[in-house]
């Protein structure tokens, strides 16, 4: 009679295909969250009602109302009714506008009110940053990866998901309340606590990715490992193509910033459940493994020790990876944070279509990263795909920089060509990690570099907020804000882009000292 040969679980294609959809959306669901502010950066940093006109134009509240009674005294027409409150959806306004130069009476009608929270962009930039503060100064993405090499996926990945949701409902609450003029930590209280509720969520998020990497690489090394890490880099983008794209329409609806948050924190649950659905999963492919094992006489793993990450540490090849993904990620997603406002004030875009633009950008990676990691699958070159990803950041960032071509069509080309980039360097660069760092230690050696990385994206968002306050925000006699003139924020990223250009050709090189396969493609025939 024929024996029963044991098969793990990964072996079966649809079990693992299942396992990655099941966590990538987990993790779709976090990114959703993690973006879900940033169209929003035009209303918190306007004070009090801001009014939305069916032609997709706004103005706050009090300009409006100024305006109007001005043209209804000067005209000798009835006043509408002006009260905030009356400011609703509907409600037609007649006031004088200059257009080229020439005073114009114009007519609005309201299309939606909400409520402005008035921070500064100062503020703005630290709330944005304070997605990495708990990992980077209290080091908790740090010891997060030595909690998922000892305590193992399902604990840690249960914990991080159920903490991404309790942060959320923190900036929920944070966001949905009128704390007046108290304080907190000596900054606006409501600032202070939608940032607490961010570093908890970023803690939860950040977590989640290193436990959510390490369940890719356990089902799909030596099969489509680069391919599956693509895909669930593609399912992230839609969660944060969503956030871009409905916020604001979402916001505007309700009158109120915290709703796209509280939706946010609804889709989060879901997120929760699955990874209880995946936790079940794991436990029969260590069954299975664990009875493959036995059958074929092979020696228990042994676990993670202290020491282990003594061989992450002496690795050059990794360090370049670290600084790699440092520059590359500083010069995308906190630029995310601040992409709407650019197109409101230096492509003239209306504010309900321009978050749309940024939308752009995860939307092409959503179909890119898993193409570029499928190549990378099967033919390689993954250090020259990270080179070229690189120039094409830098080369974004200068476009943006420049002070001509300040058309919307212009932003969306120069964007797509950033949707490009950011397929090419992920899809390359987070399948490479396996090929310098043995699996035993993968969760410590991701949550190095995501540590790395969450410097850069804790602190680069604050300079970027503390420069657009103090260098690039026009304004007239009277201390009003005009405009705003992006030129030295966008320099500042197109820096990182050429830093990042140095650390992938000299990660190339070190490939080709070290044979670490950089360029080889990862299935094996
Ligand atoms: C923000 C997070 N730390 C991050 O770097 N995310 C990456 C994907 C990481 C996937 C690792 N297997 C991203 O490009 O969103």
């Amino acid at each position: 009679m024929k024996e029963k040969i044991q098969k793990k679980l990964s072996d079966s294609k649809a079990a693992r295909w299942t396992a990655l959809f099941i966590v990538s959306f987990t993790m779709m669901c976090g990114y959703f969250l993690t973006d879900v502010m940033s169209p929003l950066e035009n209303l918190l940093t306007t004070k009090g009602k801001v009014v939305y006109f069916t032609d997709d134009t706004s103005m706050p509240a009090d300009t409006l109302v100024a305006k109007v009674r001005l043209f209804s005294a000067a005209n000798m027409l009835s006043e509408p009714d002006l009260t905030v409150e009356k400011l609703g959806a509907g409600a037609k306004m007649q006031y004088q506008e200059q257009v080229n130069g020439q005073q114009v009476t114009v007519e609005k009608t309201i299309s939606s009110v909400a409520r402005g929270e008035g921070w500064s962009s100062t503020e703005y930039g630290f709330f944005s940053g304070a997605y990495g503060l708990i990992n980077v100064f209290l080091l908790m993405l740090f010891f997060g990866g030595v909690i998922l090499d000892k305590m193992g996926i399902r604990f840690t990945g249960t914990m991080s998901s159920g903490l991404m949701l309790v942060g959320a409902l923190i900036k929920w609450y944070a966001l949905s309340t009128d704390f007046g003029d108290a304080q907190l930590f000596g900054m606006n209280m409501q600032v202070a606590l939608a940032s607490v509720g961010f570093a908890i969520f970023g803690m939860g998020a950040e977590i989640t990715g290193i436990t959510v990497s390490k369940v890719i690489v356990k089902w799909f090394a030596g099969k489509e490992l680069a391919l599956a890490m693509g895909l669930q880099v593609a399912m992230a983008r839609i969660g944060t193509a969503l956030a871009l794209a409905v916020s604001l329409p979402v916001a505007r609806m309700m009158g109120n910033v915290s709703y796209p948050v509280l939706f946010g924190a609804i889709v989060l649950c879901t997120g929760f459940v699955s990874y209880l659905v995946y936790c079940m999963m794991d436990r029969k492919e260590d069954a299975s493994a664990e009875a493959v094992r036995m059958e074929s006489g092979q020696e228990k793993e042994e676990g993670f020790k202290m020491s282990d990450l003594k061989q992450i540490f002496c690795s050059r090849g990794f360090w370049l990876i670290n600084l790699l993904c440092l520059m590359f990620y500083a010069g995308v997603f906190p630029f995310l944070k601040f992409a709407t406002k650019l197109m409101i004030y230096k492509y003239d875009v209306p504010e309900s279509f321009a978050g749309l633009i940024p939308a752009l950008l995860p939307f092409g990676t959503i179909l890119l990263t898993p193409v570029f990691g499928s190549l990378y699958d099967r033919i390689g070159r993954g250090a020259t795909l990270m080179i070229i990803g690189s120039f094409m950041l830098t080369a974004v960032h200068v476009l943006f920089a420049l002070p001509v071509m300040n058309y919307w069509w212009f932003a969306v080309v120069v964007m797509i060509v950033l949707g490009i980039a950011f397929s090419l360097v992920p899809s390359a660069m987070w399948p490479s990690v396996p090929k310098i760092i043995p699996m035993k230690q993968l969760g410590s050696a991701y949550a190095i570099i995501f540590y790395i990385q969450n410097i850069g994206l804790t602190t680069v968002p604050w300079l970027i907020g503390w420069v657009i306050e103090h260098f690039a925000t026009l304004r007239n006699e009277a201390g009003v804000i005009t405009g705003y003139d992006y030129t030295a924020p966008m320099v500042i990223f197109a820096i990182f882009g050429v830093c990042a250009i140095v650390i992938a050709m000299l990660l190339r090189a070190e490939d080709a000292k070290k044979h670490y396969g950089l360029e080889e493609a990862n299935m094996k025939k």
